[in-house]
């Protein structure tokens, strides 16, 4: 055995869940490699290690690190060392150096005891002062929980957000309720909650164990867009997943209803469970969307007169249903436009608006996502917001759950406006949609415009298609195509794939082309092709604009898979192009990603030729596809341009909120428009391989759509009329209303 005593120069490789890690120490010019399990550990700091010293093959002598000790800095040349070496955000070399000067050997002291004192240092204001003293208790707080959390065989990565979600709070969660975890922590399930409460000492009967596991197989159920469960269903999951004969969770489904965790209904002669919260969303949105449901008084002639002067002025002849679409919008409190590509619905929605403006009425446009909210201002000249920021969500940056998330626009301070107009309805969940509803009153008319045969929301419900369905409002349905189809195969074909219909592949085309390959690897090189050299061109679209997209994440042709082999070719290694690994994939500057979450408060700016900002703002949206300009690796971020100039950094931390976007999946392309897509079409499970997943790809094409692959399997899809079965409730509730009224 050997000890050697250093300061951490750099961090070569770490594995981000074991905490494997090599790294250079340097004492008195003299270096060491070392490689091991570090907790948690960073550039800068001084440690003691004692392990086996061994001569590897390729890289030479190195210490195998048996255990080792984070040191304080005693001597002030060390500790100078210490706080110059970026550890400390805010402070370089020159600015350490003054630090240690004016404190010598009390410095540490008096940064953990007397912080403020720091701010007698020239260059330092009190709110420095108070931010160094934070870091220097951050990482040791942050270190000690690192080092509870692997006892329990949790990994680094998971460990650093367990810490980030509940501070000094995670050890009474993990000693007392561990299942809470499930609950708050993306990557964390039912499973790891289990094997740490096993660890714990949490028997498997305890009736804590199965109502969270009740709970937990409710909450799986909405992640895969459900509000309830049948009865027989739950108790199946749930025995499953616990390892519990169905009798003693049964049991506890009762209490469970008194203590208003769940709620238990028959639905069609069967009992449902509901997790309660979504019961009473669903019960409130029925009722908020009753009470918006009230008929105005302007006579239907007179909406007529003014309707001809605006299509007079605007040179366009509407068709029957347009009109009755706009009539009802004047005259409703609520209205839904519904309709495929093509209808109209642009059209008719420009028409409401000016009908409006010429009320001199307040009008408020938006849309589920971001992509979906610029294209409607494109479309209407109108700025439209996306419906979160309509409803001005405020709270702790980043932190979409945090209990502080919350929207300001609600029951008791309204959007003001007469009118709201909310496009790509189909996308909008339970949850948004009781959001929106509070915060418009009665009075206020909403108007909903979608097409209802697009995939649902990703989150839970069926929001657009129940309310159509529950036959209790207003619907317009537009379906006459309006685009000629000389112009356009691809509004036809969608209508086709929607009518379940053969579509003629062999025929030439402008814009609908099917590519026929067999194999996996020979519909990569054909999209490649495409995407490299074809489509460019032909659609007047760079590169990046022209978007592959694929029914999958995993397999053949799945997302990770395309983008690592697409990444290869469209973006390769190069010595001038800077990378950066985590969690296996591989990020470059020219690579093309998206962001996979919405992150409401990350700052952006627009710069100008010099490099000055001239625009800023903030929001970054799921979906949002952006390139990477930069991977600073001494700062440890990574510049991101998206739409319209707008950068943004990213701390390595926070690479996880993106992927690479070469192919995305057609579930994420939900809400978006590209000049030109490519799809593969390939084998895969039957339940995924639908007729609305192939019509939601098909319609995201503006100029061009080339499938490649099998023309059997491209056919079978459009066969495929298999919705997955959504348990939603909200038709049944919005009938339940109407009936009692
Ligand atoms: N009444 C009409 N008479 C003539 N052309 C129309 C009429 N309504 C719409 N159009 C034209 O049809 C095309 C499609 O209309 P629009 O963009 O409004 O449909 P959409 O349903 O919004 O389509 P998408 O969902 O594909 O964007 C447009 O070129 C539009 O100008």
């Amino acid at each position: 055995m050997a000890a050697v005593c250093g300061f951490v120069e750099r961090i070569k490789y770490r594995n981000e869940d074991n905490g494997y890690t090599v790294l250079s120490l340097v004492n008195q010019g003299q270096e060491y490699t070392l490689v091991g399990n570090f907790h948690y550990i960073s550039e800068g700091e001084m440690i003691e290690a004692v392990g086996a010293m061994t001569e590897h093959p390729v890289y030479g002598e190195q210490m195998t690190v048996e255990s080792y000790e984070i040191k304080v800095p005693e001597d002030t040349t060390a500790m100078e060392r210490y706080l110059g070496s970026g550890a400390i955000k805010g402070v370089g070399p020159a600015l350490a150096a003054r630090i240690v000067r004016r404190f010598k050997a009390d410095t540490f002291r008096v940064m953990e005891e007397e912080p403020e004192r720091l701010s007698e240092v020239k260059g330092v204001s009190e709110k420095m002062a108070m931010s160094i003293s934070q870091q220097i208790e951050q990482k040791k707080e942050m270190r000690q929980a690192m080092m509870f959390l692997q006892e329990y065989g949790i990994s680094m990565n998971l460990a650093a957000k367990i810490y980030q979600e509940y501070g000094p709070r995670l050890y009474s969660v993990i000693r007392e309720n561990p299942y809470q975890m499930a609950d708050d922590i993306a990557g964390v399930g039912f499973k790891m909650a289990d094997e740490i409460a096993r660890k714990v000492g949490i028997f498997t009967d305890s009736d804590f164990r199965i109502k969270c596991g009740v709970l937990y197989t409710l909450l799986q159920a909405s992640g895969n867009g459900h509000t309830y469960l049948p009865e027989e269903e739950l108790l199946c999951q749930s025995s499953e997943l616990l390892k519990v004969e169905r009798p003693f969770i049964e049991k506890h489904l009762m209490d469970m209803q008194l203590d208003k965790r769940l709620v238990i209904r028959e639905e069609e002669g069967k009992r449902v469970i509901y997790a309660s919260q979504y019961y009473y969303m669903e019960l409130n949105t029925a009722k908020m969307l009753h009470d918006l449901n009230i008929r105005g008084h302007m006579p239907e002639e007179e909406i007529r007169t003014k309707l001809l002067k605006i299509q007079k002025e605007e040179q366009i002849e509407l068709d029957e249903k347009q009109v009755k679409a706009v009539a009802e919008a004047v005259n409703s409190g609520l209205l839904i436009i519904t309709g495929g590509p093509g209808t109209g619905k642009t059209t008719t929605i420009n028409t409401i608006i000016r009908f409006f403006e010429s009320e001199e009425m307040e009008i408020l446009l938006a849309a589920p996502t971001g992509r979906a909210a610029k294209r409607m201002t494109e479309a209407t000249g109108y700025e439209a917001r996306t419906i979160h920021r309509l409803l001005e969500l405020t709270g702790v940056p980043g932190d979409e759950r945090s209990v502080s998330m919350h929207f300001e626009r609600n029951e008791e301070n309204p959007l003001d406006a007469d009118a709201v107009i909310i496009d790509e309805t189909s996308m909008v969940d339970i949850h948004l949609m009781q959001s929106l509803l509070k915060a418009i009153n009665p009075g206020t008319r909403l108007i909903l415009v979608g097409d209802v045969n697009q995939l649902p929301s990703v989150g839970p419900g069926n929001v657009l298609r129940d309310m159509i369905d529950s036959q209790c409002f207003n619907v317009v349905m537009l379906t006459k195509i309006f685009r000629q189809a000389t112009q356009s195969d691809i509004v036809v074909n969608a209508h086709k794939i929607n009518g379940g219909e053969r579509i003629p592949l062999g025929k030439k085309s402008k814009d609908f082309l099917f590519i026929k390959r067999e194999d996996p690897n020979a519909i990569i090189n054909a999209m490649i092709t495409l995407v490299q050299d074809k489509l460019p061109g032909y659609v007047q679209a760079d590169i990046y604009d022209i978007q592959i997209m694929t029914p999958m994440r995993k397999g053949a042709i799945g997302v990770e898979r395309l983008n690592t082999i697409l990444q290869e070719y469209l973006n390769p290694p190069s010595r001038d192009k800077p990378q950066k690994e985590t969690a296996g994939v591989i990020y470059r500057v020219g690579d093309k990603v998206m962001q996979t979450k919405n992150n409401y408060n990350i700052e952006w700016e627009v710069r100008n030729s010099y490099g000055i900002p001239v625009d800023k703002g903030t929001g970054i949206y799921n979906g949002d596809i952006g390139i990477i300009r930069e991977i600073n690796s001494f700062a440890e971020l990574v510049t991101v341009e998206f739409d319209e100039g707008r950068l943004v950094e990213y701390s390595y931390k926070q690479l996880e909120e993106l992927e690479l976007a070469y192919a995305i999946t057609i579930h994420k392309s939900q809400g978006s428009e590209y000049p030109a897509v490519v799809i593969p079409v390939f084998s895969g499970p039957r339940m995924l391989m639908t007729r609305n997943l192939i019509y939601t790809a098909v319609t995201r094409a503006r100029s061009c759509v080339c499938l490649v692959g099998v023309p059997e399997i491209f056919q079978e899809m459009v066969n495929n009329e298999t919705e997955q079965r959504r348990y939603s409730g909200l038709k049944d509730r919005i009938c339940e209303i109407n009936q009692l009224s």
